[in-house]
């Protein structure tokens, strides 16, 4: 079997790759680094090493790559696989619509009875397959979509493990936490399909997407923002605050106990998951950077995303949001340089005001509770950011 990935990223050579060795695909990256181009089509494998004491290590074979500049060459790849995965960022998928789109065409040229193709988008987020699927359609002719209604999935899923910023002399080795969970909607695949080892198909997919996105992702990027208030680099280090571990543990709390009440959880099964992605954070066997987890602010306070969402949710369910309402400040705060959307937001605000910016682009309206009590935190996170003797914002909560 033959599968296209979008993305020779951390995800897709750390995480899809692996996985979909492991049930003998071979494995078609669609990269942009000439470089790794280069050195998949050479190679032909690459390590994947488990950040534990043992530094386990396997080797992904069967693979190679193409260039995405290489428009003939995608399409025709796209036109022989059984699959088509992404890992680029939710915010890039707009990028590759034509490329599916001419592939998903070719396919259907070639071929008189076209095998089915399902196409994931394996990206942190809600929705991402069908995001992709909205920005292909309007690319075919109506003949076309009404072919891809039968042949052509865009099942939604969840991913989940961490992999770090690589740094390594070999530039096709990466090293990523022993824990992984990928979750694929049942109902959104096509009849007959081959499942993937180590994939789990669920009847509802919303329970796994929400609970992930807001306990790994929301705690994630809690740690990163209270960490980089508090001056830290490392999410390891920052964890290791007691004050900002107490935050984070705080913010997950918040989350849970919405989560817990709209999906009847366990309630102390839901501690342990908490605790146990705790725990995930501070895996002592590599390092990860406050700026990796905290990158792209302004996607992580859309209305739809881990910080957001879980606060208008709880808020609406009469459940605390001291924590989140902390953390949402947080990154509000959060003014990395080299982070292009962390300089959009600051730009934002200092142009339009705060209250026009969580009105705006956090979409909650100023006649919101929530409003005043994020620009309040805001505020006093502000000027303790700025200010010289730096005092102890997390520990008034
Ligand atoms: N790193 C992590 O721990 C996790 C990441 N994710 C998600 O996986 C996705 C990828 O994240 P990472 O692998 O960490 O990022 P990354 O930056 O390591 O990899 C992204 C790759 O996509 C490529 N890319 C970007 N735009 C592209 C385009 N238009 N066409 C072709 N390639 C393009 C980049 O060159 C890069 O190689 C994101 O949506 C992220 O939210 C999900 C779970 C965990
Ligand atoms: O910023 P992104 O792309 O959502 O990815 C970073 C996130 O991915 C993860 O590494 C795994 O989901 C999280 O721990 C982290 O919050």
């Amino acid at each position: 079997m033959k599968a296209v990935h979008f993305g020779a990223g951390n995800i897709g050579r750390g995480f899809i790759g692996p996985i979909l060795a492991e049930s003998d695909y071979e494995i078609v990256f669609v990269a942009r680094n000439e470089k790794k181009i280069s050195l998949l089509q050479e190679r032909g494998q690459y390590p994947v090493t488990l950040a534990n004491e043992s530094r386990d290590t396997e080797l992904v074979k069967n693979v190679t790559a193409v260039s995405i500049k290489d428009v003939d060459e995608v399409a025709e790849s796209i036109a022989e696989a059984d699959l088509v995965t992404t890992a680029i960022g939710m915010s890039a998928l707009k990028d590759i619509a034509e490329s599916v789109a001419r592939g998903i065409k070719l396919r259907f040229k070639k071929k008189k009875r076209p095998e089915p193709l399902h196409i994931i988008a394996c990206e942190n987020g809600i929705g991402g397959s069908q995001r992709l699927k909205k920005l292909v359609y309007p690319l075919l002719k109506p003949s076309e979509r009404k072919q891809a209604d039968e042949l052509v999935a865009f099942p939604n899923t969840m991913v989940d493990r961490i992999v770090p910023i690589q740094q390594h002399k070999d530039p096709l080795k990466v090293m990523v936490e022993p824990f992984c969970e990928w979750v694929i909607h049942k109902a959104g695949m096509l009849d007959g399909f081959t499942k993937i080892k180590g994939v789990r198909y669920v009847d509802s997919l919303d329970p796994y997407i929400e609970r992930k996105l807001f306990t790994v992702n929301t705690g994630h990027c809690a740690a990163a923002y209270f960490g980089y208030l508090e001056g830290y680099s490392t999410i390891q280090e920052a964890i290791a605050n007691p004050k900002v571990l107490k935050q984070v543990r705080g913010v997950l709390h918040e989350t849970g106990a919405m989560l817990t009440q709209k999906y009847n959880l366990d309630s102390k099964k839901h501690e342990l998951y908490i605790e146990k992605m705790i725990k995930r954070f501070t895996n002592p066997h590599f390092t990860d950077k406050i700026t990796r987890v905290g990158r792209s602010p302004l996607r992580k306070l859309s209305p739809n995303d881990r910080l957001v969402r879980p606060a208008i949710q709880a808020h609406k369910m009469g459940l605390k949001t001291d924590h989140l309402v902390a953390a949402i400040a947080a990154a509000l705060v959060f003014d990395f340089v080299k982070d292009p959307e962390a300089v959009k937001l600051q730009n934002s605000i200092r142009e339009h005001g705060i209250g026009n910016v969580i009105e705006h682009h956090l979409g909650i309206p100023d006649s919101h509770p929530l409003h005043s009590r994020i620009a309040d935190k805001y505020n006093e996170c502000f000027s303790s950011h700025r200010s010289e003797d730096q005092p102890d914002v997390l520990s008034q909560l």
